[in-house]
């Protein structure tokens, strides 16, 4: 598969010194201590590091779902660290895809519905049906999620979070609730946009085995970054199991 140095180097990303500190009364919670990280366009990162490590809270703050305590970050060009709460929804709703553990689908609505939600709102949005074929459900379109598997219900949700057509996909624990046989179906589909519409991606696991897929792997540990890994080749999702 094709390796990062193929790619351009646009930075979509970059943090510096970046911190969030929780005020929980009695401790104070350092949960990013000092990150400068880089991500760049069309490549897939996959964020390793143990429970508590601070990958969530980066990739919320890279997200625009939350803000950092101290350090800077940008979007491309833009200077996110002290936007408006305004600017940080239009800049969500712009370009961020988002693909949470749990796949927060609306239990009352069909897969084209809810993809729908998203669409409605979006200023270049695929046809929902578009979307879902995208990922392999152009035959469930008219399903509710409580008549789909863990992988159909999670692969909605990326066909909602690609029907905008976002620059960025971030994805927390997008395979944490999967078998190994779906998770895999869930991460090809992921690598599958990837390499078609060069969206920068990122995902965050526990699992050791999918690191094998990205251009590259950020490790964490308390906080901050603990070694970055470039693979010189990877392996396509379908080939990795755990
Ligand atoms: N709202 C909050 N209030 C207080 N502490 C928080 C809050 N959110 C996160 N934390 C703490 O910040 C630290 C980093 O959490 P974070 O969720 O970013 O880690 P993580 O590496 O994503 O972990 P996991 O893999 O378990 O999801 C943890 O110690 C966590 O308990």
């Amino acid at each position: 598969m094709a390796r990062l140095d193929d790619r351009a180097r646009e930075v979509v990303f970059r943090t510096e010194g970046l911190t969030k500190t929780y005020d929980t009364g009695e401790v104070q919670v350092h949960a990013l201590a000092g990150v400068d990280l880089e991500l760049f366009g069309s490549e897939l990162t996959v964020l390793l590091g143990p429970s508590g490590s601070g990958k969530s809270t980066l990739l919320n703050i890279l997200g625009g779902l939350d803000r950092p305590s101290g350090g800077r970050f940008w979007f491309r060009e833009t200077e996110l660290t002290r936007a408006s709460d305004r600017q940080l929804t239009r800049y969500r709703r712009d370009h961020v895809g988002f693909v949470f553990q749990f796949y927060n689908l609306v239990p009352s609505l069909n897969a084209r519905e809810n993809v729908q939600l998203v669409t409605d709102v979006a200023k270049r949005p695929m046809k929902p049906a578009e979307a879902l074929e995208l990922v392999g459900l152009g035959h469930r379109m008219d399903h509710f999620p409580a008549q789909m598997s863990g992988g159909e219900q999670q692969r909605v949700a990326i066909a909602r979070a690609i029907a905008k057509r976002p620059d960025v996909l971030l994805c927390d624990e997008p395979t944490g609730a999967l078998d190994s046989h779906t998770g895999t179906q869930v991460l090809s589909t992921l690598q599958r946009i990837n390499d078609e519409f060069g969206t920068t991606t990122a995902v965050i696991t526990h699992n050791a085995a999918i690191r094998l897929m990205a251009h590259r792997v950020i490790r964490f540990q308390d906080g901050r970054i603990d070694r970055i890994e470039e693979n010189d080749s990877r392996l396509a999702a379908t080939e990795i199991h755990w």
